[in-house]
């Protein structure tokens, strides 16, 4: 079973993420960008304020394809559960938000387009749901994606996604405090754990 952490910068995500290490430590780890050669592009984009964002978006995309056929898919095979900070939605959301001045009719389309053919479905995507400002104050705005006001448009991304399948999206409140926001998180994971077997 895959399941993804998603939401925006300071959102709590990696918080939670190591917290789950301590409830599940049977699970498989990752997540994205990832730690390859790959990832280390990415993040080389990430702080380079004049990065072209299509060139950013493939960077991702590469990144994820190998982030895909070395960990994910293995992983998944060996019937493992696996838990990845940050996954294919991310790119929906920021990236078709740093693509929406271009010449890209519709981003977001455009993106989910590229990822199709070869992507892996998250099965569950826990949303840690707070507001921009909240995210950009608790991220501490040290690179291009950490502003309120492209969060808010990478947070009304995120709305478009969770609306068109509500099912795949479980969201926690993530102003409550960090135990409260773990607690939440855990009992979903171990709920469906429990729905598995
Ligand atoms: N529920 C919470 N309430 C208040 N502060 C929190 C909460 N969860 C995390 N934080 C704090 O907010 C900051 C960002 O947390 P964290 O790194 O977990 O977020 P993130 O979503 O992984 O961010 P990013 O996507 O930028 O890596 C950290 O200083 C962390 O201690
Ligand atoms: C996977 C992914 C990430 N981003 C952005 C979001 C963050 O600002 C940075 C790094 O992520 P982290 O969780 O803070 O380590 O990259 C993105 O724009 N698109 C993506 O696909």
């Amino acid at each position: 079973m895959l399941i993804t952490l998603e939401g925006l910068d300071g959102s709590g995500k990696t918080t939670v993420w190591e917290a789950l290490h301590d409830s599940h430590p049977e699970a498989t780890f990752t997540r994205e960008p990832t730690e390859s050669w790959y990832g280390e592009a990415v993040n080389r984009a990430i702080d380079d304020d004049g990065a072209d964002p299509l060139a950013t978006l493939f960077l991702f995309t590469a990144d994820h394809a190998d982030h895909l056929s070395r960990t994910i898919r293995p992983a998944l095979e060996n019937d493992e559960l696996v838990i990845s900070d940050r996954y294919s939605d991310s790119r929906y959301a920021y990236q078709a938000a740093a693509l929406s001045g271009s010449d890209l009719t519709r981003p977001m389309e455009y993106i989910r387009g590229i990822h199709s053919a070869f992507t892996r479905e998250p099965d569950k995507t826990i949303y840690i749901d707070v507001d921009p400002e909240t995210a950009a104050a608790r991220s501490g705005s040290t690179n291009q994606f950490e502003d309120a006001a492209f969060l808010a448009q990478v947070e009304s991304n995120y709305e478009r996604l969770i609306d068109a399948e509500p099912e795949r999206f479980v969201r926690v409140d993530g102003t409550q405090s960090p135990e409260a926001v773990i607690d939440t998180v855990e009992d979903v994971v171990d709920r469906l754990r429990g729905s598995q077997s």
